[in-house]
């Protein structure tokens, strides 16, 4: 018999077909995210479940006592209760490497958008705003190129942000992360610095760290008053790594000079948030990762996870944090065997 698993979010043909080859299951063809009322339902009889940031909480995996793995189509992971996970011993996997090129495309956007006032100069155009004026100081932007770059987490994507600033733009790149990366330095020249000295320093401050209980606020309004007035923000992590009141106010102040956000505190954002008034922000739908190339290839990496959670396997992308349930033989006698 196959296993049954749960598809909680809209795949592919090829994926379904290839999650079909392995598995029974179930898939959720409502309209948009799924309500976590029905998830639960859902996923109250199934081995495993393919996901996207659905938030992974004991309640949810005590009334899913058969689960194995819960696969994530995405790289971060802090929808996971991951000691929840460990009491329940249910893996979890996440989509690495697979994304880094194109979210790294995206910073890019944001920081050239921003800097150049991409989307408030279109609209200067189509508003039909065009004409002789345009001479005017007020248009100009700020230069990427030869300029100062401090990304904060320098891990898979952080590396990639790196390559374009050193090798395209010719920036000069401070980093920030918990542990220094002396081949890279070696490799393009970057150099590590204490937040503080990066803040203070830059003249675009990336944020690329993953959230945790850490890095919950890591910019507050203290960072922001280290960042030059001139210096534009750009969150492509998390919405809840920033406070977002602190950077509203900075913005409002003048303390910084714009922010580039694909993420924010609220997902969706609300219609409400003073920052999507403001014209020195240019604010994009948590899509980092979505060009149709790489949310495929998201989807088959969560796929195979998935796949393998279910039937005995090691999955190849198992969060670090939950690794050393691979690690329990008591749990794979348990887990994979007795069910
Ligand atoms: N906007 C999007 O669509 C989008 C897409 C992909 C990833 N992300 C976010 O980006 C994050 C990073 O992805 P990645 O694949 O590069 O992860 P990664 O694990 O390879 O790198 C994260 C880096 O952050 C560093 N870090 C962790 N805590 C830190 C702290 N307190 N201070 C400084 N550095 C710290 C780590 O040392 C590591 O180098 C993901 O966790 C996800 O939340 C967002
Ligand atoms: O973490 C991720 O992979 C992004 O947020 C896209 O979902």
């Amino acid at each position: 018999m196959k296993p049954k698993v749960y598809i909680a979010r809209p795949i592919s043909q090829e994926v379904e077909e290839y999650i079909g080859e392995h598995c029974d299951y179930r898939k959720w063809e409502g309209e948009g995210r799924i309500p976590l009322d029905i998830l639960m339902e859902e996923i109250k009889d199934v081995e495993g479940v393919l996901v996207q940031h659905a938030p992974v909480t004991d309640k949810l995996l005590e009334g899913a006592p058969n689960l194995k793995v819960i696969s994530n189509s995405a790289v971060g992971y802090d929808s996971f209760d991951l000691e929840a996970m460990k009491r329940h011993k249910v893996l979890g996997t996440h989509t690495p490497f697979v994304l880094d090129e194109t979210v790294a495309d995206l910073v890019f956007s944001l920081v050239l958008a921003t800097a150049r006032r991409v989307p408030e100069l279109n609209n200067f155009v189509k508003q039909g705003k065009w004409d002789k004026e345009t001479e005017s100081h007020d248009l100009f932007g700020i230069d990427v190129h030869h300029a100062t770059m401090g990304i904060i987490g320098m891990g898979r994507i952080g590396e990639k942000i790196v390559r374009r600033a050193r090798l395209g733009f010719e920036m000069d790149v401070l980093y920030n992360s918990r542990t220094p990366k002396p081949e890279l330095e070696e490799k393009y020249g970057i150099v590590y610095s204490e937040l503080e000295t990066l803040l203070e320093k830059s003249d675009f401050v990336v944020l690329i760290v993953p959230l945790t209980p850490e890095t919950h606020h890591l910019m507050g309004e203290k960072q922001f008053e280290k960042m030059k007035n001139s210096a534009i923000f750009i969150n492509c992590a998390r919405g809840a790594v920033v406070d977002e009141r602190a950077l509203i106010q900075a913005l409002e102040t003048g303390q910084i000079r714009g922010a580039g956000l694909d993420v924010f505190e609220q997902e969706p954002v609300s219609p409400d948030n003073p920052l999507l008034q403001m014209e020195q922000v240019v604010a994009l739908p948590h899509i980092g990762s979505a060009t149709e190339k790489t949310r495929a290839a998201m989807a088959m990496k969560a796929a195979e996870n998935l796949v393998a959670g279910v039937t005995g396997k090691n999955p190849p992308d198992v969060v670090k944090e939950l690794q050393e349930l691979l690690e329990d033989p008591h749990r794979f006698s348990e887990k994979f065997n007795s069910k």
